[in-house]
Parts: structure tokens; C-alpha cells; sequence
């Protein structure tokens, strides 16, 4: 992965010069964004530069109207590790800034592609719109590119049942709990990441312990069980664990590399079952994502788990007791182990 942070202000490395670019906020990394990443490809692959991605931090929108803010879809490590599965070499993050914000298109067009960049190729999506009160488009950019010496290529909106693909879609898909929907616009299933950090040690007893996920930084899907898939996050793995709570004591110390050299089947990627929402049946209101893996005893305090969201199950209930909380989750476990793979072709 491939993430740097820059200022107009400052020089761009002169690595960056004969590149292809593709410019966008590319908060989902959904199908259409990937196919933007392909053609950046296409013409790096023909030009002296690499394939670049340009985006904003902190999202213009929210600098333009602050208290808009909102969680994102992907963090700028998860954007940057998207963008390069789909093709592009570096994820260039612009400071935004009201000053950068207040630039014509034009302006923007000459300091930054061809000043700085010295872009050869531009791709874009048809309705494409940047710089002060968005009047740059991409009947603008194609003159201007011709001008600059710059090929410039409009991508068709990828559609899914006939409609355009767009963050706001997937946004809105994860906000109602429609996991199987933002996978298909997606491509991959919706995912977030956290720490796993103690709670209140009530799911040992109940028989069906969960790691409670603390430190996600995206948005997280409606309130629900939903049949996931758990990996080791591949961001956050080296980060210290310091601070975090003591170890329980449990039958088994879980420890990946461990199982993987011990010939045991790898612990990641595994099924579990994952509850967000508050915990009704014991009074709870705090908001939480916790998960119970399947055929798993550990320890996995402190770990840094990444949760894809397959399918969702049910609701969050208020159970009358937690015999029938109990019954309910053996029925949840079930309903994972039953759940398929998508064919290809529905993906
Ligand atoms: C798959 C799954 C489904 C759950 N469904 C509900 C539910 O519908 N209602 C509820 O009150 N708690 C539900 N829970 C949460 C349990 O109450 C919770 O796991 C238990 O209180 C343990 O909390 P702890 O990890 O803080 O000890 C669910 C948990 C899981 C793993
Ligand atoms: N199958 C499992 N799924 C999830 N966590 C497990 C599992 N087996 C053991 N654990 C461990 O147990 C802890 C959860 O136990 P629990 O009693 O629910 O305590 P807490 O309230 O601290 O989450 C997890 O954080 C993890 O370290």
C-alpha cells in the first residue's frame, strides 16, 4: 500500500511527473471506482509515470459545511490498499484547505496536473465536477487536456440494475443493514476493522464469548446480526497493545503464525456471528459491534480484527431471559454455518 500526504504548497517528488491520474473522493472504493483505477492503469502502463490516485483529506464537503462530518466507508489505508488492488500505483492525499477549495477549476487544472504532476493522462467519471462552486467538468477538461498535451479519457458509470453505482448508494446500503447489496456494488464484501477490547464478560458464561471491537473508524452497518467473515487486520496489526487489558485466562492462547506452523488448519480468515446494536436483554444502550467465531476457544484480547459483513440474520430482541438469548444465538450459529458463497455471476 501506497499512501502519501501532500500540499500544493510543497514540490510533487519528481516520481510522480508523466503519470496518469484519476481525481475523486473515493470513499467506498465501489465498482465504479475500480474501474477508474483499471484505466488509470491502461495509461500508465503506456506513459514514463505511475498511476495515481488524487483525493482530499478532510473531505471538501465537510470543510466547506463543518459539523457535516460523518464516519466514512473506508479509511485513507483501506482507499489506498483498494485503489492498488484495482491498479493504481500511489494514493496521493491533497491537505484540503478553504484556500485550495476557493481555486478555480482552471487553476486547479494548471498548478496541480500540469505544473506539478505533469499528467499525461487524466481519467474521469462522466459527471466529474471540481474546483470553486464545481463549474470544472469534463467538457472543460477535455479542452484543457488537449491544450496541455494530456490524454484524457470519461469513463462510463458502472451500473448495478441499471442504476449508477455511487458511495452514496453503499453508504445507504450499509446505513438500512443491506450487506448482500453494498457487496454487489462493492465487489468485495463491506468491511471494518477494530481492537478487541473487554466488556462485560457475560458472553463466557452464557457459553458464547464475543470480542467486542473498539476503535472502528468507518461507518458501521444498522443495528442487527449479520453473518460475517474475521480476519487479522492487515492495518492496524503492528500497532501496540499497549494499554489495552490484561489477557484472560482462557483454555488456549490464540496465536496465528503458531497454529499455521503446529499444521492446525490458519485461525484467519474464520466464520463467526456478529451482533451490533446495544444488548437489550441485560439493559444495555451502549452501541457495540461484538462477534462469536465459530469452533474457536482463545484468548484474542488486544488483537486487530477485520469483520466482513456477508449476510444479514435478524434483528437486535429483547429477550425475556437469557436462556432464550441463548437458544436464539445456537439458532444464529446455525444460520452461519448454512450460509453459501454467492455464485460469481451475482456477485
Ligand atoms: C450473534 C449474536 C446475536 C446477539 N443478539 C442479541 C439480541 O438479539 N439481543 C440482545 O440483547 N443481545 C444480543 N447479543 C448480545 C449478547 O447479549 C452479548 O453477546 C452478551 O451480552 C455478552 O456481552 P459481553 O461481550 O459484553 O460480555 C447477541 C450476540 C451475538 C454474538
Ligand atoms: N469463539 C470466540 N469468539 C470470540 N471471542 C472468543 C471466543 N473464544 C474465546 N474468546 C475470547 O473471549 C473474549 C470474550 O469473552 P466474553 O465473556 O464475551 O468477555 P467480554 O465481555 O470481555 O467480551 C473475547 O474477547 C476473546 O478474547
Amino acid at each position: 500500500m501506497s499512501l502519501w500526504r501532500w500540499t500544493v504548497t510543497e514540490d510533487a517528488p519528481l516520481a510522480w511527473q508523466h503519470c496518469a491520474v484519476t481525481i475523486g473522493n473515493f470513499d467506498a472504493v465501489h465498482r465504479g471506482h475500480q474501474l477508474l483505477a483499471a484505466r488509470t492503469r491502461f495509461w500508465a502502463d503506456r506513459l514514463p509515470g505511475p498511476a495515481l490516485a488524487l483525493t482530499f483529506d478532510p473531505p471538501p464537503h465537510q470543510v466547506l459545511f463543518p459539523g457535516s462530518e460523518r464516519p466514512p466507508l473506508t479509511t485513507l489505508e483501506e482507499r489506498a490498499a483498494c485503489l492498488e488492488d484495482a491498479g493504481v500505483d500511489h494514493l496521493i492525499v491533497l491537505q484540503t484547505t478553504r484556500e485550495l477549495l476557493s481555486w478555480e477549476a482552471e487553476e486547479f487544472f494548471q498548478k496541480v496536473l500540469v505544473q506539478q504532476l505533469r499528467a499525461k493522462a487524466l481519467v474521469e467519471g462522466r459527471d466529474f465536477r471540481f474546483g470553486r462552486q464545481r463549474r470544472g467538468d469534463v467538457i472543460l477538461l477535455e479542452q484543457w487536456c488537449r491544450q496541455a498535451g494530456c490524454h484524457f479519457e470519461v469513463v462510463p458509470p458502472v451500473l448495478h440494475e441499471g442504476v449508477p453505482i455511487s458511495s452514496s448508494r453503499v453508504r445507504q446500503a450499509v446505513e438500512q443493514g443491506q450487506v448482500e447489496l453494498a457487496r454487489l456494488l462493492l465487489g468485495r464484501p463491506y468491511s471494518v476493522a477494530g481492537q478487541v477490547v473487554v466488556g462485560a464478560r457475560r458472553g463466557q458464561s452464557l457459553g458464547f464469548p464475543t470480542a467486542n471491537l473498539d476503535g472502528i473508524r468507518t461507518l458501521l452497518p444498522a443495528d442487527g446480526v449479520y453473518a460475517v467473515r474475521v480476519s487479522e487486520d492487515r492495518f492496524h496489526r503492528r500497532e501496540t497493545t499497549a494499554g489495552l487489558p490484561q489477557k484472560g485466562t482462557f483454555a488456549a492462547t490464540a496465536n496465528p503464525d503458531k497454529a499455521e506452523s503446529n499444521n492446525r488448519p490458519p485461525l484467519f480468515p474464520r466464520l463467526g456471528a456478529a451482533h451490533i446494536g446495544p444488548n437489550p436483554t441485560f439493559g444495555e444502550h451502549l452501541r457495540k459491534l461484538e462477534v462469536h467465531l465459530l469452533d474457536f476457544q482463545g484468548d484474542l484480547y488486544g488483537q486487530s480484527l477485520r469483520v466482513e459483513f456477508l449476510a444479514r440474520l435478524r434483528e437486535t430482541r429483547r429477550f425475556h431471559s437469557p436462556e432464550e438469548l441463548k437458544e436464539q444465538l445456537q439458532r444464529d450459529i446455525t444460520a452461519v454455518r448454512q450460509w453459501q458463497e454467492p455464485a460469481e455471476k451475482s456477485m
